[in-house]
């Protein structure tokens, strides 16, 4: 891997690879990159948006970027896969060379009313069996502290699906304001003078950004998890190093034609290859066009069988263009 970060002008080359993340600072997809990455032999960058890491890894500013890219109960991460459709070509040289799963629990962050610190938190309506709804979801966790002065909630888009049970419960109608990460909405509920807002963010943050804990555990589910991708400039050829192993691809299909994507994913069935994740985001081109991607198991770089690069080779016959995204080693259970 280049060195990018020098240290110093000595002829030592004491120089660290740079890892850019979307901060700021306690965000999930830090505290994967954290889980990945020695702190000591790296050099963490926090970046605004998803966007951001890509183009410091395109432009070669940062040797490694990590982005969200799906979550086990809310799903795709839509700005990850719309840089990765890259319509305009703006991200060629991007791959993905590596994968990370983080636990992901969160909190409710913000500042204890003043006046109502000790009075026990009041559970609205909203788990009351009625004629709508007979049988109402449970949250899993009641707030510690009375929620009533909370007046707006900031999240990123995806914290607030991971935790609408207990968002229906206790602050249902309460504004949502869409921000670039849980950490910043941390940061902006720490700014807030007025204490009336709060954030979905990690225990972390609140530790960071020292604000109060109003409730903890108010994800939908347990298992709540997110994977992150690890992204790089170009090839790695030995990102491929464990027996299990998987490749991301695009690809554009003419939808005209009746079993053209069923034609591709055909590809994948004959050469015994198991698929893994499928998403589609517009082409932007034509409406209601789509570019899909596609996610299965084994590594075109690594392809001892050959039934990889047979696939990949077979599935050009039926799309309209495609692109191999990387291949890298499966983390899922490790
Ligand atoms: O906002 C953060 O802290 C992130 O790192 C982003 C992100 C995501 O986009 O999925 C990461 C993990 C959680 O699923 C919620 C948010």
């Amino acid at each position: 891997m280049a060195p990018h970060n020098k240290l110093s002008n000595s002829n030592e080359d004491t120089s660290i690879p740079v890892v850019s993340f979307l901060g700021p600072v306690s965000s999930y997809t830090h505290q994967a990159a954290l889980g990945c990455f020695e702190a000591d032999r790296y050099d963490y960058r926090p970046e605004t948006t998803i966007t951001d890491v890509f183009e410091a890894v395109q432009c070669g500013e940062s040797e490694l970027g990590v982005v969200p890219f799906e979550n086990s109960t809310n799903g795709a991460v839509v700005f990850t896969l719309e840089l990765l459709a890259d319509r305009h070509n703006r991200y060629p040289d991007i791959t993905v060379c590596s994968e990370a799963y983080l636990d992901v629990s969160h909190c409710l962050l913000g500042r204890k009313c003043a006046k109502s610190t000790t009075e026990s938190p009041v559970m609205s309506g909203a788990c009351t069996p009625t004629m709508s709804s007979p049988d109402p979801l449970k949250p899993r966790t009641s707030p510690l502290y009375s929620l009533k002065h909370i007046k707006r909630i900031l999240s990123h888009p995806q914290a607030f699906g991971q935790c609408e049970t207990f968002l229906g419960a206790y602050l249902k109608g309460v504004e949502r304001i869409d921000v670039s990460s849980t950490s910043r909405a941390a940061e902006m509920v720490k700014e807030d003078t007025t204490g009336t807002s709060a954030a979905i963010a990690s225990k972390l943050a609140a530790e960071i950004h020292d604000i109060d804990v109003l409730a903890q555990g108010i994800e939908d589910r347990e298992d709540n998890t997110t994977r992150f991708f690890i992204l790089r400039k170009g090839t790695d050829a030995s990102a491929c190093k464990s027996s299990k192993t998987k490749t991301l691809i695009s690809f554009t299909i003419d939808h005209r034609a009746p079993g053209a994507l069923a034609s591709v994913l055909q590809c994948f069935q004959v050469n015994a290859l198991n698929l893994t994740s499928i998403n589609s985001r517009p082409t932007k081109v034509v409406p209601f066009q789509y570019i899909f991607f596609v996610e299965f198991e084994g590594s075109k770089l690594r392809d001892p069988t050959g039934r990889v690069n047979k696939a990949l080779s077979t599935l050009t016959q039926y799309v309209q263009s495609w692109r191999w995204l990387g291949s890298w080693d499966d983390k899922l259970g490790r």
